[in-house]
């Protein structure tokens, strides 16, 4: 089977332009299919606190009213989107800048209301990517760049976050590639204490897991993270790392690298 690399880059890292364009060039070296999966939250919270609009987060997630779908469109799949494309494409990687409607490649369902409106947020289920069709993508030498955007099929376009989105092509794509999913983001990994980069757990198996999140060692935008790694790698992908994105280049050094998930 063909090796398949799908790097995520969350919001912290896009903000900063030296940050990203390392680490745009590290992604770039990389050797084989890759597919890059892009946030953006921050730029998103930013942009529309200049246009008078405060995000509104509720675990993690942002509910997404109509003046709120139609920044993050914006600045997803425009702003963010077009500029790491263009980047890439000046370090030598094809890079095609994706939502979810286009190929129609990810489908989402609007999250229902319980308690919580989210509004124009979706879901993603087990048949919400077509993986054969992206493929075709990759065979022609292209690297897609998906952001954090989906559509419901009956022209809604929906907000869903780019850890999910990274998860569900990787689970999606480990029947036709070989799939190393790694969440890149502003600490070397997971930490035994957020504040002290020298704090680096190696390597974390369910039951670890539940054991940092009961001493609350793991907190907040981490543990959507790493429900979601812990779901891809329980069903067929083949590695899942989180670490710092200025060290995208040691990735092939396995002790070198942030923090594995093990089954
Ligand atoms: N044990 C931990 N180790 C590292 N980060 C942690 C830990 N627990 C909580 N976090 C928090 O998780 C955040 C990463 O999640 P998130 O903000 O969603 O990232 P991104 O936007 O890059 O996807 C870190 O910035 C950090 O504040
Ligand atoms: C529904 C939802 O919350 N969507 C996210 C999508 C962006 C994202 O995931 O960005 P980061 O990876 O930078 O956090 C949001 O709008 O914040």
């Amino acid at each position: 089977m063909q090796a398949l690399h799908i790097i995520k880059i969350g919001g912290n890292v896009i903000d900063n332009s030296e940050n990203l364009h390392r680490f745009l060039k590290d992604f770039t070296a990389l050797e084989g299919a890759k597919i890059l999966v892009h946030g953006g939250g921050k730029v998103a919270t930013q942009i529309g606190e200049s246009m008078g609009i405060e995000a509104q987060m509720v675990d993690g997630r942002r509910i997404t009213d109509i003046d709120t779908l139609r920044i993050v469109t914006m600045v997803y799949a425009g702003l963010i989107n077009k500029n790491i494309v263009a980047q890439l494409q000046c370090y030598g990687t094809n890079a095609i800048g994706l939502t979810g409607a286009d190929g129609d490649f990810i489908r989402a369902k609007k999250r229902p209301v319980k308690t919580i409106d989210y509004g124009f947020v979706g879901d993603i289920n087990d048949d919400s990517i077509n993986p054969a069709n992206i493929s075709k993508l990759i065979d022609a030498g292209f690297s897609p760049v998906f952001c954090a955007l989906t559509h419901d099929g009956e022209g809604q376009m929906l907000n869903t976050n780019a850890d999910t989105i990274a998860s569900a092509l990787a689970l999606a794509l480990s029947g036709l590639y070989e799939t190393t999913l790694v969440y890149c983001f502003e600490k070397k990994g997971v930490l035994m204490d957020v504040d002290d980069d020298d704090s680096l757990i190696r390597e974390i198996n369910p039951e670890r897991y539940e054991q940092l999140k009961a001493e609350k060692i793991i907190h907040s935008g981490m543990l959507p993270k790493l429900d979601n790694a812990f779901t891809a790698i329980s069903c067929g992908v083949k590695a899942v790392i989180i670490g710092h994105s200025d060290d995208l280049g040691n990735l092939k050094n396995e002790q070198g690298f942030g923090t594995r998930l093990s089954k």
